[in-house]
């Protein structure tokens, strides 16, 4: 089971908006219950990586979510472009040479994950993409190849958590978007697990974004997903 001294970080909060007025405001009103913010296009094209360095600067973790996908040397040079924002987190799409071009230009104190299969697609979907796998051989193969490049971390659904786990080994970092609590609203979400389910399933970190980000009191809801993130008590 993942071991954390602050149990907030294993809460991603992702900042799936369309200012950073609008990304800090929301930062304001979840105030202390959360440690660890996810910038992703949608914000990075509008002043997000200004934000992930002023973010980090104050003390709180970044997750920096590109999704990098392109020939090695772009990759590359894109990532060690964004290596000295002070971000936690990078992510890349789950290629192997996407993987190893990202580990070459990443600085120290940066992880990169590995997308395997993003948690909007179910085995109906991956055919339609010309992939002759299920999702589930997909995330699979993934991981593995992931594991081979020295990744640091993966992101697939909590739904493939543990095979993954055994895949990748201990020390790697398991991420999970995909996250609802009970009665949640899935959006175009398709596999779909509780934070109580992540803890289960030895998770390290999940991402939540429209449950807290729509949420009247995003403060509470984001205080109910770390309290059922944790391990209960003996
Ligand atoms: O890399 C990600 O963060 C990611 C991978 C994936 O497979 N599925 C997925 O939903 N995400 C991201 O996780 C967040 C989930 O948001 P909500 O569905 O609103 O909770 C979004 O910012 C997605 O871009």
């Amino acid at each position: 089971m993942p071991d954390f001294a602050d149990p907030r970080d294993r809460l991603i909060v992702a900042l799936d908006l369309p200012s950073v007025a609008e990304a800090e405001a929301l930062i304001d009103r979840i105030g202390d219950a959360a440690t660890f913010y996810k910038i992703g296009y949608r914000l990075g094209y509008a002043g997000g990586l200004a934000l992930a360095a002023d973010l980090a600067r104050r003390g709180l973790k970044v997750f920096l979510d590109l999704k990098l996908h392109d020939i090695g040397n772009t990759v590359e040079e894109g990532v060690r472009a964004v290596s000295d924002l002070g971000a936690t987190f990078l992510t890349v799409h789950a290629y192997p040479q996407t993987m190893r071009a990202a580990l070459r230009g990443r600085g120290a104190g940066l992880k990169i994950l590995a997308v395997t299969v993003l948690t909007s697609y179910d085995d109906a979907d991956a055919a339609e993409a010309g992939y002759a796998l299920p999702v589930g051989e997909l995330v699979a193969r993934r991981a593995a190849q992931a594991a081979e490049a020295g990744i640091d971390g993966i992101v697939c659904s909590a739904a493939e958590a543990e095979r993954v786990r055994a895949i990748a080994g201990p020390d790697r970092l398991i991420v999970t978007p995909g996250i609802r609590p009970a009665g949640a609203d899935h959006g175009d979400q398709k596999r779909v697990m509780t934070p109580g389910q992540a803890r289960a399933a030895w998770i390290d970190h999940v991402v939540v974004g429209r449950p807290i980000t729509g949420a009247a009191d995003p403060r509470a809801v984001a205080q109910a997903i770390v309290a059922e993130m944790q391990p209960a008590a003996p």
